[in-house]
C-alpha cells in the first residue's frame, strides 16, 4: 500500500487549506494553515502549524498537529487523524480536532474547548 505523505496542500470541508511543508525522516513536519471559518472578529491571518506523523511501512499514518492562530485574540487548535487511500486513489484526511480559545476569568474555562471534525482532501 502507498506511504502516505503529508506534503502539499490540502482543503477541507470548511474551504479551510493547508500546506505542509517537507516531512523531514522522523516523521515531523511545519507548514501553514488557512483557516475559511473563525468566530473571532477580525478575518484571520495565515498561521503556522507543527506536527508529526507516523511513517510505519504499511502506509495509513495517523498523525497529528497544531495550529497557533496569530494576530489576534489567541487561541489553539490540536487535530488529530489519519490518511487514506480514497477508492479512487485520492487521499483523504479524516481528522477530529479540540479549539481552546483564551478565556478572560478562569470561571470561564469550562466553555473554552470547542470539538469538531475535519475531512481533508489533496488541492489540485
Ligand atoms: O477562530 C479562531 C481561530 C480559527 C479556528 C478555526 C477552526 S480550527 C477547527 C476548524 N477547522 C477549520 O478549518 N477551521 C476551524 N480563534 C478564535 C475564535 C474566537 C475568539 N473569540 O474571542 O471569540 C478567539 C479566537
Amino acid at each position: 500500500p502507498q506511504q502516505c505523505d503529508l506534503t502539499g496542500w490540502w482543503k477541507n470541508d470548511l474551504g479551510s487549506r493547508m500546506q505542509v511543508f517537507k516531512v523531514e525522516n522522523d516523521g515531523t513536519f511545519s507548514g501553514e494553515y488557512h483557516t475559511a471559518v473563525s468566530s473571532a472578529m477580525k478575518p484571520i491571518q495565515p498561521s503556522p502549524l507543527v506536527g508529526s506523523q507516523h511513517l510505519d511501512e504499511d502506509g495509513q499514518c495517523t498523525f497529528g498537529f497544531t495550529v497557533n492562530w496569530k494576530k489576534f485574540s489567541d487561541s489553539t487548535a490540536v487535530f488529530v487523524g489519519q490518511c487514506f487511500n480514497g477508492g479512487d486513489g485520492k487521499e483523504v484526511l479524516h481528522t477530529s480536532w479540540l479549539l481552546r480559545e483564551k478565556v478572560d476569568a478562569e470561571s470561564n474555562d469550562w466553555k473554552a474547548t470547542r470539538t469538531g471534525r475535519n475531512t481533508f482532501a489533496r488541492m489540485g
